[in-house]
């Protein structure tokens, strides 16, 4: 390699809010980090949070060139601090999943011809058909998500094909209201990318293919087959597949970073680009998650990531194929009643004081006394719910628990959905199973040791504040091996391991097993008709 010194490896996320790069040594030491924030620093775009919401409030999108001129701006900050770019012998990234990029007719010969004396904004301003990129955040596409599952027969035939029912911020539904509503702009569309494919090509200079991974997010690729699904294709717009070009396993090398590089900043003309994939399968990686454990993110919303080998699509929650092992797949739930509902209760029942609601969750018994609750203050996903329910030990609904009790019911029953819907999608403990728990409710003990109960697993706490990027930068590694059939894992054994927080209450999984059962069958008593819901 022509690098000078020890190798190091970089992981880029283009998330919501910024761009986000790290560096990493063969010790997996971070040895740079930075990121340009899109409102503060691209003000000229007039984002918040990254984002544009419509006067609709149901369409959500970004600039492109801002994401493109955000990279110029960080490869410049990282000249300007010295980074030696020769060192870096392969990079890998993320997107925001669902988003995409519209590369007008032509496009490729400017990307193949970028001159390095100039801006990559400068030089791709005119390469795009649509300037503002539909992004996760949007849900406009209610319409379209009706019409691609009555296409192939129904929701759950759509999620047995693709992982998922027809979601709004799904990429094939986006592509279908465009086709549907700029049909010229469509056909002036020469390659269609996710926000991860998009940033790949700019490393490239050329089109970068979609991920298996990221690809699961689109309602377009066949999950298991890992191809794309004419049925679902055809549904959304034609000529479809040739503009989304192949898809390839998220381990793949797709060539080396483009002289544009090497002439402006000093990359190695032998700087591997590995396939870029999605936030949240990249999080996966960077959290070394292996078969059988579930990573639980507890913030605003419950996000849960899981490990999956034969996975069972379901309405609710998505099927991905697996980042880092395309033999498997990964699942993730979004549970919207999340930390939002933990502190009105924390209000209204620990008088704000969460060491108070800690000492709840000591002072009450494992099981609750087969008290079991449905908090949902606001319209829930998984399930499709709204509402507060609560039942006694006879299965009486009553209106209302002791403050104690109530504190339990609720951790409890957040707890419990988590298990069933787990479950459900096809995910098993096991005996090796691990719960990686990240988020703000992470920090408290007593929180972590109901859920450590009613998983009968043990908790684990983990930083995930740059997953995303540190599983780019893993993956990195990994791509230049992948052949050699070894694991991710494997590779970055250095890398820090979560932290050993609780473990299982003796005698608890006796007591959830019945109270699982009981739980699921009055979730069902509780849900309303599904109105058309697909987020
Ligand atoms: O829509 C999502 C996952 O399905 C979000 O988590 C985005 O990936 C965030 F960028």
């Amino acid at each position: 390699m022509a690098a000078s010194e020890a190798p190091w490896y970089l992981g880029w996320d283009f998330s919501t809010q910024q761009l986000k790069v790290i560096a990493i040594d063969e010790q997996l030491r971070v040895i740079y980090e930075d990121n340009i924030h899109f409102d503060k620093d691209l003000p000229e775009f007039g984002t918040h949070c990254g984002v544009h919401v419509h006067s609709d409030k149901l369409t959500v999108t970004s600039p492109v060139l801002m994401w493109v001129k955000a990279l110029d701006m960080i490869l410049e900050k990282m000249k300007s601090s010295g980074f030696k770019f020769s060192h870096v012998r392969a990079f890998s990234g993320a997107g925001q999943q669902h988003g995409s990029v519209y590369w007008k007719e032509g496009a490729s010969q400017i990307l193949k011809n970028l001159s390095p004396d100039l801006p990559l904004h400068q030089l791709l301003k005119a390469c795009f058909s649509v300037s503002d990129s539909p992004v996760w955040m949007d849900s406009s596409t209610t319409t379209q998500c009706l019409s691609l599952e009555k296409a192939v027969g129904g929701a759950q035939n759509l999620a047995n094909i693709t992982g998922s029912r027809a979601c709004e911020r799904f990429t094939g539904n986006q592509i279908a209201k465009i086709y549907s509503q700029n049909p010229e702009v469509y056909v002036q569309t020469e390659r269609i990318s996710l926000v991860s494919s998009f940033a790949a090509s700019l490393f490239l200079s050329a089109y970068a293919p979609i991920d298996y991974c990221d690809g699961s997010g689109m309602n377009l690729l066949q999950i298991h087959d890992k191809i794309w699904s004419t049925a679902c294709l055809n549904a959304c717009a034609p000529g479809l597949e040739e503009k989304l070009g192949p898809v390839v396993p998220s381990s793949s090398v797709l060539g080396s970073v483009s002289p544009y590089y090497i002439q402006r900043y000093g990359f190695s003309p032998d700087c591997k680009v590995v396939t870029f994939t999605g936030d949240n399968p990249a999080s996966l990686a960077g959290m070394k998650l292996e078969e059988g454990d579930i990573a639980i993110s507890l913030g605003t919303s419950d996000t849960l990531f899981l490990w999956i080998k034969e996975p069972a699509p379901a309405l609710e929650g998505h099927i991905f194929c697996n980042p880092v092992d395309s033999r498997a797949y990964m699942a993730l739930l979004c549970f919207k009643n999340g930390s939002l509902i933990r502190e009105r209760i924390r209000d209204d029942c620990a008088s704000g004081s969460w060491d108070e609601f800690s000492k709840a969750l000591k002072c009450t018994v494992v099981g609750n006394n087969g008290n079991l609750g449905f908090y949902f203050d606001v319209i829930e996903i998984t399930p499709e719910a709204v509402g507060i329910h609560r039942f006694n030990r006879d299965n009486n609904k009553v209106p209302d628990f002791p403050k104690e009790v109530e504190i339990r019911a609720l951790i409890e029953g957040q707890f419990m959905a988590k298990r069933i819907h787990a479950e459900k999608l096809g995910y098993k403990i096991m005996p090796r199973t691990r719960i990686l728990a990240t988020g703000g409710a992470s920090y408290n003990k007593e929180i972590l040791q109901v859920l450590s109960d009613v998983f009968s697993a043990p908790v684990y706490t983990i930083d995930t504040a740059n997953s995303a990027c540190l599983g780019c930068a893993y993956r990195a590694i990994h791509g230049l091996v992948a052949e050699t059939s070894v694991s991710l894992v494997d590779v970055v054994k250095l890398a820090p391991e979560p932290r050993l927080v609780v473990t299982p209450t003796t005698g608890a999984d006796q007591l959830y097993q019945p109270l699982l059962k009981r739980y699921a069958e009055l979730e069902q008593k509780i849900l309303y008709s599904p109105v058309s819901s697909h987020l």
